[in-house]
């Protein structure tokens, strides 16, 4: 396909989408599904197009003043794929398979440059019924936490130093210019590619899986670490899911000690029993909703791990389309979810014992707010300031979190170069 194929289709699907309010990944597997003829690289390219649309759809909206799928492909191709005006002008000829012409009102949005009277949710790409949720959490810094959010992610990987090292893995994969990560020894990071250059396929190399594999993001393994779980301990992981967190607490306690898994879905569970049986076959015990198989784990758990339910605003950056479809409804039916787990969780802690509270989320109402609400409902619980934690956990210098707290971390792709999460220690008194 042509590039400028590639613009139409593109247009194409962000039309579908949004006649059809689906998830964007759908409708570019529909496409592809009814456009055959249509190469690796021409889907990889239109995917591309398609989530930078996503990503800063408020901002290329407002600077064509129209947010139809055509302005935004055209502003994209200058503000993110960083054409020239005059190329996409080019592009855009009409011939067969390119889009129409461009008219003189979209000649000019192509170069119009954002007033800064523009709303705080516009210039930082978040739904503007956010807009006080962010500055409540970020203050001045609204605007570029929420464009750091809206820009593509990095590739995190992950060395297996059982089998390699990360001198070795850095060689294997020169060719994609990985860089050693901020915080760990055994991470690597791909840059993202910009443009129509494709997202290295890292999973289709001869070594993926042996000396590495593709990673939990670097805010997940922080976020892990800092539960601070070891061996010969008793662990429950609350939202196990498929099991990304309890795969590295199996990994930290040495498969000593008993870990429980645990998940209010079943289906969701399902891929981790196999997992854990390799990885900690001594150690783990699996959980399905509404089943404790007999165990009486109330009050004799050193640490209670909640990765909890969530808007998943933090990863926006790799789902930008749920951020726009995200609405008031679903952020409460979520608080209420986590207060739910967190209504579970405080029975199972020991006294003396650590609850870590996490989300992959930078909102208030699911981070802060929601740990102070349960602190004033447990009084016997108490939040271990967040640095004590990385430092006992993390070989790095901790940087401040994204919120200014000394409590709680937030971390985000602005402050910290990771997806956003939250990170909460509540140590259990008596
Ligand atoms: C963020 S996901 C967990 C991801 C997982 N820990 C990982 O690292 O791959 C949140 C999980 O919480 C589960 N969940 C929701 N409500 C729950 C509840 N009341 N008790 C336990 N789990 C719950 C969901 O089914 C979902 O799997």
């Amino acid at each position: 396909m042509t590039p400028a194929g590639r613009a139409s289709a593109a247009i194409e699907v962000l039309t579908d989408l949004g006649a059809r309010k689906r998830p964007a990944s759908e409708a570019l597997k529909d496409w592809g599904s009814a456009h055959r003829f249509a190469g690796s690289g021409d889907r990889a390219a239109i995917g591309s197009l398609v989530f930078d649309c996503l990503r800063q759809r408020a901002s290329l909206g407002a600077a064509m003043e129209d947010d139809g799928p055509r302005a935004l492909v055209l502003r994209a191709l200058v503000s993110a794929w960083g054409m020239s005006a005059d190329s996409v002008d080019r592009l855009f000829d009409g011939s067969r398979f390119a889009p129409e012409p461009l008219t003189e009102v979209e000649r000019a949005g192509l170069t119009r440059v954002l007033s800064p009277d523009v709303p705080a949710w516009v210039r930082g790409d978040y739904p503007e019924w956010l807009e006080d949720s962010f500055a409540a959490v970020f203050g001045e810094d609204a605007v570029a936490e929420g464009a750091a959010l809206s820009v593509r992610a990095p590739v995190d990987l992950r060395v297996n130093t059982l089998k390699a090292n990360r001198d070795k893995v850095l060689k294997a994969l020169a060719r994609f210019t990985p860089q050693p990560t901020a915080y760990g020894r055994h991470g690597l990071r791909i840059a993202p590619r910009q443009g129509s250059a494709r997202t290295p396929h890292v999973e289709a190399d001869a070594a993926h899986g042996k000396g590495w594999s593709r990673g939990p993001g670097r805010g997940a393994q922080i976020a892990a670490a800092m539960t601070g779980a070891g061996p010969r301990e008793q662990v429950i992981d609350l939202c196990a899911g498929a099991g990304g967190k309890t795969l590295a607490l199996a990994a930290a306690m040495a498969n000593t000690g008993q870990l429980y898994a645990y998940d209010a879905n079943r289906m969701r569970l399902r891929p981790i029993f196999d997992r854990l049986r390799r990885a900690a076959p001594a150690t783990c015990r699996c959980w399905r909703a509404g089943s404790t198989r007999g165990s009486r784990p109330e009050g004799r758990m050193d640490r209670v791990v909640i990765d909890a339910p969530c808007t998943g605003s933090g990863t926006w950056r790799r789902r930008p389309d749920a951020k726009w479809r995200l609405t008031p409804d679903m952020l409460s039916g979520r608080m209420a979810d986590q207060v739910a787990v967190l209504a579970r969780a405080r029975d199972l802690v020991k006294p003396g014992g650590r609850l870590t509270y996490i989300t992959c989320s930078v909102l208030p109402g699911e981070n802060r707010e929601q740990v102070d609400s349960f602190l004033e409902r447990h009084p016997e619980f108490a939040l271990k300031p967040w640095r004590e934690v990385w430092e006992e956990a993390i070989e790095a210098d901790a940087p401040a979190s994204a919120d200014g707290s000394d409590e709680t971390l937030l971390m985000t792709p602005r402050s910290h170069g990771t997806d956003g999460f939250f990170v909460a220690t509540l140590e259990r008194q008596a």
